[in-house]
């Protein structure tokens, strides 16, 4: 597994973006965005439809070559490079896209181990196997998922499979796009509280585009905005509540948003009453690693944590 770099001081952006811009054809998507994401944190990204969150994301990531800006990750410029020159540092990231992006002939096993074979073709296949089996059931799946194919899971197992694959390579950096669109708010809140517990155990730094207020209130560090073709603002959603911008105003203090902070609440004071030593444990920082480890290879789908799930109406959130 790689050994990461670690020349870099904790304080420095882990993605630093500046003055981006991307159009196609007369359509501008972006202009002058700047954005830095801190090392360690969950950063949601929210935005109205067509923001442009996702082709932000994918200009981040290498698959978008924008017409100015600047992109740097983990210290290094992304832009302009070979993928031979970016190899190092696409090792450092996961990704899952949305719907999961799984190839629908490979099993989940097979699906996991496609980017360690593209980057260390020579594991043999007896370690490519263990690998495999490890990341699914750190994701929560059955240890039998391996087997199966796409078709054959819900689709809480599939975005489950497609983190397992974005864990492959053990990253420091995970995008996720998206990722609890389409489930149901029990499977939607077991993913949060594995991304979670990822962010915890593994260090990871997460970048998460979601519509989904209940993850923001729940495993979010900061919130980034967009909205103008640029980041309008980043912050603790506090802060962004702060400011007067009617998007944001809208987004948070809406009915939804009001649904999302009673829901968290609800949570949090049904958390203190069931676990009282648990929650002592996690406020004093007391918790092992082992255990939260446990805690998600055991899978969290029987996790409620009060969410709104009234308040799609469909029970499906997304
Ligand atoms: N390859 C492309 N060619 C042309 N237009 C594109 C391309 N990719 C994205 N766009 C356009 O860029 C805009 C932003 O798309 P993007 O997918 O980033 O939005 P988003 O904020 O992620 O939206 P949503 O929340 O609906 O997923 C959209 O108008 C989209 O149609």
């Amino acid at each position: 597994m790689p050994q990461h770099n670690a020349r870099r001081p904790d304080d420095a952006p882990i993605i630093k973006v500046t003055g981006l811009r991307n159009e196609f054809g007369d359509q501008v998507i972006h202009d002058n965005l700047d954005l830095e994401v801190r090392r360690g944190e969950i950063l949601g990204v929210v935005g109205g439809s067509g923001t442009g969150k996702s082709v932000l994301m994918r200009s981040i990531i290498g698959l978008q070559s924008p017409t100015q800006g600047e992109v740097e990750v983990f210290g290094e410029p992304t832009l302009d490079r070979s993928e031979h020159d970016t190899v190092e540092i696409r090792k450092r990231w996961g990704v899952l896209f949305q719907g999961g992006a799984l190839f629908s002939t490979l099993t989940v096993a097979e699906n996991v181990q496609v980017p360690l074979r593209e980057f260390y073709p020579d594991l043999d296949l007896a370690l490519l196997d263990e690998i495999a089996s490890y990341k699914v059931v750190m994701t929560g799946l059955p240890a039998d998922a391996g087997p199966k194919f796409p078709a054959e899971l819900s689709g809480g197992m599939k975005k489950r499979a497609g983190l397992a694959r974005a864990l492959a390579l053990d990253p420091e950096l995970l995008f996720l796009d998206e990722p609890t669109a389409g489930l149901d708010p029990i499977g939607a809140a077991a993913f949060d509280d594995l991304t979670k517990a990822l962010q915890k155990t593994l260090g990871l730094t997460v970048f998460l585009i979601t519509h989904d207020l209940d993850t923001l209130y729940a495993i979010c560090d900061r919130v980034a905005v967009l909205a103008d073709k640029r980041v309008i603002a980043v912050g603790t959603i506090d802060e962004l509540l702060a400011l007067d911008h009617p998007w944001i105003q809208e987004y948070f203090n809406g009915p939804r948003g009001r649904a999302a902070v009673a829901s968290q609440e609800r949570s949090a004071a049904r958390d203190a009453a069931a676990h009282p030593t648990e929650v002592t444990q996690l406020q004093s920082g007391q918790r092992s690693q082992g255990s939260m480890a446990d805690d998600y290879a055991r899978g969290a789908d029987t996790t409620d944590h009060g969410r709104s799930a009234g308040v799609t109406g469909s029970g499906e959130r997304g």
